[in-house]
């Protein structure tokens, strides 16, 4: 059975947390959580980028804190059954940076 998901522990946030830095993905302040925002062309690249990750979301059961305005999709990911960042969401950072590629 799979076991209750955990937070990063210290030395996974020493290897990955510089990663998503450089990757312009930000520490929430009091909060464990990551934040990045995302500019589109217009909302149609927008919202195609939002129906992408929300697709990977429901595969992952795993889903974004996220606020749209025309343009701009602004992203916070933590984890809430353990309050706070787990490897779940790295994993969905990296997706979310693949799919604002496209
Ligand atoms: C019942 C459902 O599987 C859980 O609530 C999932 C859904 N998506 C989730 N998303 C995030 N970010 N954290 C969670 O703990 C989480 N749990």
């Amino acid at each position: 059975m799979a076991g209750k998901i955990q937070t990063l522990t210290m030395e996974e946030r020493e290897h990955l947390l510089p990663m998503m830095r450089n990757a312009q993905w930000v520490e929430v302040v009091g909060r464990d959580a990551i934040y990045k925002e995302f500019l589109f062309k217009d909302f149609n690249q927008a919202f195609g980028f939002m129906s992408r990750v929300a697709l990977q979301a429901e595969k992952m059961d795993h889903h974004p804190e996220w606020f749209n305005v025309y343009n701009k999709v602004q992203i916070t990911l933590s984890t809430h059954e353990c309050g706070g960042l787990s490897q779940r969401d790295i994993t969905l950072a990296t997706f979310i940076d693949q799919a604002s590629i496209l």
